[in-house]
């Protein structure tokens, strides 16, 4: 039987009477969708992709799916970097892979967050895997339909490096539903990242947004930021494809000690707070408690709320409430965002700032630090605070909407310079 009359043979339709062209048919994405292993339920994939390697792109990934194991979601991580796998050992993990008669077991960390990797199939660690791309691509496949990760929330996909066949093989073949780009100063970050954002555009997948790798070293006596490779050109690449900069992760010791002593998990560190919750926001797995319940029961759907948040000139969340010159503000109706307008005001003190934003009639202030002072004026004018939120409004407003962010009766000090150091009792904000 020849293979023409096979495939027509399998066609339900009746040819006769069809007009359409199948040799024409485009595949759709879903065509090149892989099965999930049948017994397993993943909700949310997320690429974690580099233009090229050495960014610290499994460091990125690891340390995200923490994050997202610390807010109590089932994580796991694949570890689609075959050739340069290094997710195993920031986690300690020297198994081997154990099956059973419903897939592949992966390995577990300490915190629960499961990971597969070709570390746990080969003979030794050091051996190298010198595979052609199409046996890599086929290996990352059957990490997705072969292993049993049963119920997982967030899956993190520690993509290959750069841009070539086996990054796009691997696109293909999993349902990623958002994806990040990993960068670093030194590269020639305008081309490479243009790459990437190209070719997430070409397979339709929605970018989450830019982190930055070795973006800086903090100077630990006087806290100045050194940009050791030069000066960044990340936000003007995030303006130039409208995407969010999801962190700047400096150059840390503490880092490099976590990942080379095998104990990410317990790496403390708020780099990637800002990335974590944007996950969290856009990709949501669960219901959370969302602002409208906070306000009235009664009249959810008719009740507009006014936020406030404090900005700079980049749209993040501008640090010192008393010298605030501009606002955004959110009228919110229900769940819907019904305008975003800015207010101006001349930054000359928390006293006048109150007055304007009751004026205003708004009803809750995002901003970063803000001392008891100010809390206090807000508090008596029936404003919520939600004070040291940080990184891009239009997110943080989200994460507020969606109950991630909460209001709090107490000041923040994040607007003076403490070098990092707890609030001292010489400091003011307090009082
Ligand atoms: N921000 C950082 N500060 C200090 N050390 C870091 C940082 N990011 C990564 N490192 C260290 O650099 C080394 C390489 O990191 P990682 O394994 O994540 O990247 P990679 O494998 O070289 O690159 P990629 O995953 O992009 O291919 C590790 O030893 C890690 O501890």
């Amino acid at each position: 039987m020849s293979e023409t009359f096979e495939s027509q043979s399998s066609c339900s339709s009746d040819c006769g009477s069809c007009s359409a062209n199948c040799s024409s048919r485009q595949p759709s994405k879903e065509d090149f969708l892989v099965p999930l292993n049948p017994y397993s339920k993943v909700k949310k994939v997320i690429g974690i992709v580099s233009g090229k390697g050495g960014v610290g792109k499994s460091f990125i990934t690891s340390y995200l799916s923490v994050l997202m194991n610390r807010k109590g979601y089932n994580t796991g991580i694949l570890d689609a970097d075959i050739t340069g796998p290094s997710i195993p050992k920031a986690f300690g993990i020297h198994s081997k892979a154990a099956g059973n008669e419903l897939g592949i077991l992966p390995a577990v960390t300490k915190n629960g967050i499961k990971v597969m990797s070709v570390n746990l199939l080969l003979e030794t660690e050091d051996t190298p895997v010198i595979w052609r791309g199409p046996v890599i691509a086929g290996t990352v496949k059957q990490f997705w339909s072969e292993v049993l990760w049963e119920d997982v929330d967030y899956m993190f996909v520690d993509m290959p490096p750069g841009t070539g066949d086996v990054p796009l093989t691997v696109f293909q073949s999993l349902p990623v539903d958002g994806l990040i780009i990993v960068t670093s100063p030194q590269e020639l970050v305008s081309m490479i990242v243009s790459k990437a954002v190209n070719m997430a555009n070409a397979m339709d997948i929605p970018i989450l947004g830019l982190i930055e790798n070795y973006s800086y070293i903090k100077c630990g006596n006087c806290g100045e930021k050194i940009s050791v490779f030069g000066t960044s050109h990340i936000d003007e690449i995030a303006n130039k494809y409208d995407l969010p900069v999801l962190g700047k992760v400096p150059i840390d010791p503490a880092i490099a000690a976590a990942i080379d002593g095998e104990k990410v998990e317990e790496l403390k560190g708020e780099w990637l707070d800002l990335a974590a919750e944007t996950i969290e926001i856009v990709h949501k797995v669960r219901e959370n408690t969302s602002v409208s319940e906070k306000i009235s029961a009664a009249d959810e759907k008719a009740a507009t709320i006014k936020i406030a948040v404090t900005v700079d000139e980049n749209n993040d969340v501008f640090q010192h409430f008393g010298k605030s010159d501009k606002f955004n503000l959110y009228e919110i109706r229900g769940e819907e965002l019904i305008s975003k307008t800015t207010l101006n005001s001349n930054g000359s003190g928390h006293s006048e700032l109150v007055t304007l934003l009751t004026d205003q009639k708004v009803n809750v202030l995002i901003c970063g630090g803000i001392g008891m002072g100010a809390m206090e004026g807000l508090m008596d004018a029936g404003i919520l605070v939600v004070p040291g939120a940080k990184g891009d409004a239009d997110v943080v407003t989200a994460a507020y909407l969606d109950g991630s962010l909460a209001e709090s009766t107490e000041p923040n000090c994040d607007h003076h310079d403490h070098n990092e150091e707890a609030c001292s009792s010489e400091c003011k904000c307090h009082e």
